[in-house]
Order: structure tokens, then C-alpha cells, then sequence
């Protein structure tokens, strides 16, 4: 499963690629807006630090197909020609999806509540499709069963579209879909910490220290003793 930063502030982007093994980043609008700024700053910013190889998924605004291929073409102008074009997938959004698919554009289906709109937009063409795992558990429904559901749609009927399953709230969310294999996960920088930060950790490595001072002395390490 590839692990993917979802943000748009670029100091926290770069803290997170130095930290952490993460494969890209993707954006929406309201994360580009948290930053107060021309959108197209603050991506070409992240672009030249991703490098140009690097994945970007960067969303339409437009609700009607003929302005989502306008703007994606755009995007790709900017951007760079790899960059992933996020698109809704409403009735006008296939319609976009299938046009730019065709014509070579890397798509990323996006705001994704249900199996079906996956697999539409898996046919259609998407690389990958974004089912939002918290906003469907705030609906009452399973948003980890539903990116499942959509992971085995995909390889049954040989659909070739990886889940990119986005909006996480904790780390048991991540985790289910890691242990099934799921293509990737964006996720917030501060549910990426919270995979990672544990008290028990921090205290079995204090312990570690403390014993090995008793020997050596503090501030010794395996440099200078
Ligand atoms: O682009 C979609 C976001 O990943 C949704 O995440 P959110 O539910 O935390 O806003």
C-alpha cells in the first residue's frame, strides 16, 4: 500500500517526507485554501520539491464535464503532464473521466461514498479511485468495508484501478487497509504520527538508555564510550 501525505503546506510536507516513507501527495481544495494563497503557487512549490516524477493528485473545481477537461488540461499545463486530475465522480464526472482517460490523463476518481460509484469510475478509465473512509463511517455506514468492497470489485472483474482510500481519522483505519492489500492511502500528517506514536515505545528506549548510562556514564553513546 502506497502512503501518501495529504496536505498542502509545504514545510509540513517536507517534515513528512524526512520522516517518513511516503510515496506522494495529493490535495483538494478546501487543503489548498488552509494555505491563503494563489493554488498554483502552492503546487508548483510542492511539485519542484516532489520533483517532477513525483505523484500529485490535484482536483477540478468545475461541476460540468466540458470545464473539468478545461481545467484538467490546465493542471497538467502547470503541473507537469503526470500530475493525477482528481474528479468527483457524479454523472458529469464519468463523462469527463472517460473522455480524459482516453486521452491518456491520469485520473483519480474522487469523493467517493459508494461501491458503485467506484466501479463506474474504474470502467471509465480512473488509475485510482477515492473512497472517503471517515465521512462514510460518519454516515453510519462501514468506510473501511466500503474501500474493501471496492478492492475486490476491482480485481474480480479485472478492472484495472488501484483504491486510494482518503479522509482518515485514526490509525485502526489505516491498518485494516494495509493488511488487505489496498493500492495506497492518503492520509493527514497527523494521523501519519499517529501510526507511529506510543508511549511504550518511548519508554522501552528510555529504559534501554538509562541501563546502558548505568555503565558508561550519561551522554555516552556508542561514539564516545
Ligand atoms: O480529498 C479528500 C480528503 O482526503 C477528505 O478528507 P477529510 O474527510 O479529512 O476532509
Amino acid at each position: 500500500m502506497k502512503l501518501i501525505v495529504d496536505y498542502a503546506n509545504l514545510e509540513k510536507i517536507k517534515e513528512m517526507y524526512m520522516y517518513y516513507p511516503v510515496d506522494g501527495v495529493t490535495t483538494n481544495p478546501s487543503i489548498l485554501a488552509k494555505e491563503k494563497r494563489n493554488p498554483y503557487e502552492v503546487l508548483k512549490e510542492i511539485r519542484e520539491f516532489i520533483s517532477k516524477d513525483g505523484e500529485l493528485h490535484v482536483q477540478v473545481i468545475s461541476k460540468d464535464a466540458e470545464n473539468m477537461i478545461k481545467e484538467a488540461y490546465k493542471i497538467r499545463e502547470e503541473l507537469g503532464d503526470n500530475t493525477y486530475i482528481k474528479i468527483p465522480v457524479t454523472k458529469e464526472g464519468l463523462k469527463a473521466i472517460k473522455i480524459l482517460a482516453h486521452d491518456g490523463v491520469n485520473i483519480t476518481a474522487t469523493a467517493i461514498y459508494t461501491q458503485m460509484q467506484a466501479y463506474l469510475a474504474g470502467k471509465a478509465g480512473a488509475k485510482y479511485a477515492a473512497p472517503y473512509v471517515n465521512r462514510i463511517d460518519n454516515l453510519g455506514s462501514n468506510g473501511v468495508k466500503v474501500a474493501k468492497d471496492i478492492h475486490d470489485i476491482y480485481v474480480k472483474n479485472n478492472i484495472d484501478t488501484q483504491v486510494l482510500a482518503a479522509s482518515f481519522k485514526n490509525s485502526q483505519q489505516v491498518l485494516e487497509l494495509a493488511k488487505y492489500g489496498i493500492g495506497a492511502a492518503t492520509v493527514s500528517p497527523d494521523v501519519i504520527d499517529g501510526l507511529i506514536k506510543l508511549d511504550a515505545v518511548e519508554c522501552a528506549v528510555d529504559a534501554f538508555i538509562r541501563d546502558f548510562e548505568g555503565v558508561c556514564g550519561q551522554d555516552k553513546t556508542m561514539i564516545n564510550i
